[in-house]
């Protein structure tokens, strides 16, 4: 008896746990849009664990259309990869689409997160960062940027002259620029300057968890969320969070000690203002409190360093495969360098090398985030496709999918910088390319960004020439559901340009 009570619960429980699990199936086949099959228990994303996340949304957008939906689990998805509708959506009726999906990571400070903050908070995060990276004060971080950067060239230079023949081999180039480019992010926005390789590492310790590794698991656990509460990884790592905002608190308070302050305005001088702010009625009533302004100069200092890396080493690996793109980019590089003999480029003239921004675009486009995502907060009618997103609906924004959509792009996943030369880019769709995201929500960081590419690029192209090496690759790992890109180092052989011996 005792044993057929015992089964009978099992079962019941079995029962129970499957119907939780499939409670959404149907949801997407009654919105008339095509849908990715659905694994009996685990969703439609499960099947694909084994793709990248980005290849996968390719592989799907070929299949399904521009748009398409998707049980991530249990959560029911709509994917978009269609540049009107990402107008649409990001723009034109973002007030429709105005939420994010909460995220919690688990500790207080990390959910002080701007890319999850919601409503009033968020807004009033986003207006207060916004004016960060204006052109004023992008003017104001070029020195430190320039020094930074030449800092960086001098060390590879020494390093590749202390070698026999000149050859730096297998630098793993991406990791290398990682670290000059936290340097860079120290000096320009906090007036940091530290040789000793902390700040790389409390960086790689945060941003690149173990938890990773458990990609099955994460895969189950979107079907049965409870099971995040017991899964040995967390996605992201709070300690050097935490580290990092004692860091600013002390630099607040010499600053504030300080009779005379030495450097331009920065991210210090920023967090200084805001938090005079806490008392407000505004602040207040929407929790900003003072780890809310704290977090934002952490997310100031952790956003960049690993994409601007990843992308500048993918251009450079698309270079060494097209000796014409190369040469027409060194041609330009050498052009924007002649008679400048103190290294200090001016920013008009770099804003002038339209080849070279157009290799940036070009890399961007490739190589940005997989996806981003709106919450529908009201039920919004679709009259290209003939659907509705009904309110509380995930859309995401498959930007490496859309990015590379056949329909705008010709050959779209060759790497080819004249689709954002004159006479070329004129015809692109507007939307077509979405390596910042769009709107209201769109990159806080991406003038920043942009303005870090170009000098990077100009001083590394200036002196260094790239060589493929057998095991040079662009290898994304993952069939991770977040949309971190997981890759493996990318080795070049590194000498000195002819003109530069
Ligand atoms: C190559 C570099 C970068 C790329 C490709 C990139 C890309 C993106 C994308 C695609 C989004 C989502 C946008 C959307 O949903 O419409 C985003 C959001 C964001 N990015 Fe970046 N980003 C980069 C660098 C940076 C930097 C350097 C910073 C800050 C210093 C930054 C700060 C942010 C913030 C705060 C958000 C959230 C905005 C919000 O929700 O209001 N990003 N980024």
């Amino acid at each position: 008896m005792f044993f057929l009570l015992v089964l009978a619960f099992l079962l019941s429980l079995v029962i129970l746990l499957a119907l939780y699990a499939r409670w959404n199936y149907g949801v997407l086949e009654n919105l008339n849009i095509p849908v990715v099959k659905p694994h009996f228990l685990l969703g439609s994303t499960f099947q694909y664990r084994s793709l990248t996340v980005g290849y996968r949304d390719v592989e799907l957008m070929r299949k399904y259309g521009q748009v398409f939906g998707m049980y991530s689990g249990r959560e029911p998805q709509i994917f978009i990869c269609d540049p009107e509708l990402l107008r649409l959506i990001m723009v034109k009726d973002s007030s429709y689409f105005d939420g994010k999906s909460p995220l919690d990571f688990g500790d207080p400070l990390l959910n002080e997160m701007p890319d999850y903050l919601q409503g009033e908070k968020w807004r009033i995060v986003r207006n207060l960062t916004s004016p960060a990276f204006s052109s004023a004060k992008l003017r104001l971080m070029n020195f430190p940027m320039k020094e930074s950067l030449k800092d960086f060239v001098n060390d590879l230079t020494s390093q590749i002259e202390k070698t026999n023949d000149g050859i730096l081999r297998k630098c793993d180039f991406d990791d290398t620029l990682f670290n000059a480019l936290t340097d860079l992010t120290l000096s320009s926005l906090f007036s940091i300057k530290d040789k000793t390789g902390r700040f790389p590492k409390l960086l790689k310790k945060f941003a690149k968890p173990d938890g990773l590794k458990y990609e099955t698991l994460n895969h189950v656990a979107l079907s049965f969320p409870f099971l995040f509460n017991f899964m040995p990884l967390t996605l992201l790592h709070p300690e050097p969070a935490y580290e990092f905002i004692q860091i600013m608190e002390n630099l607040i308070k010499s600053r504030l000690q300080a009779e005379h302050k030495s450097s331009p305005p920065d991210v210090v001088d920023f967090c200084i203002d805001q938090l005079k702010k806490l008392e407000t009625p505004e602040f207040q009533r929407a929790k900003v409190t003072r780890s809310t302004i704290l977090f934002q100069a952490f997310n100031f200092f952790f956003s960049g360093q690993d994409e601007t890396a990843l992308v500048t080493s993918a251009m450079i690996y698309h270079i060494c495969k097209s000796p014409e793109i190369q040469e027409k980019l060194y041609q330009e590089v050498d052009k924007l360098w002649e008679g400048i003999d103190d290294g200090q480029l001016p920013r008009e003239k770099l804003l002038e090398a339209e080849y070279l921004q157009a290799c940036i675009n070009e890399a961007l486009r490739l190589y940005t985030f997989y996806h981003t995502e709106r919450v529908c907060t009201k039920d919004w009618y679709c009259d290209k496709y003939n659907f509705k997103i009904p309110k509380g609906m995930t859309v995401i924004i498959a930007l490496w999918a859309a990015n590379r959509n056949s329909e705008y792009f010709e050959s779209p996943m060759e790497f080819n910088p004249e689709r954002f030369m004159t006479g070329n880019k004129e015809n692109l769709h507007q939307y077509a390319s979405s390596p910042f995201g769009h709107g209201p929500r769109h990159c806080t960081g991406k003038p920043l960004a942009m303005e870090v590419f170009r000098y990077a690029c100009a001083h590394i192209f200036k002196k260094f020439e790239f060589h493929l090496r057998p095991d040079s690759a662009l290898i994304l790992h993952s069939s991770n559901p977040w949309t971190f890109i997981n890759h493996a180092p990318i080795y070049f052989d590194i000498s000195l340009r002819s003109n530069c011996e």
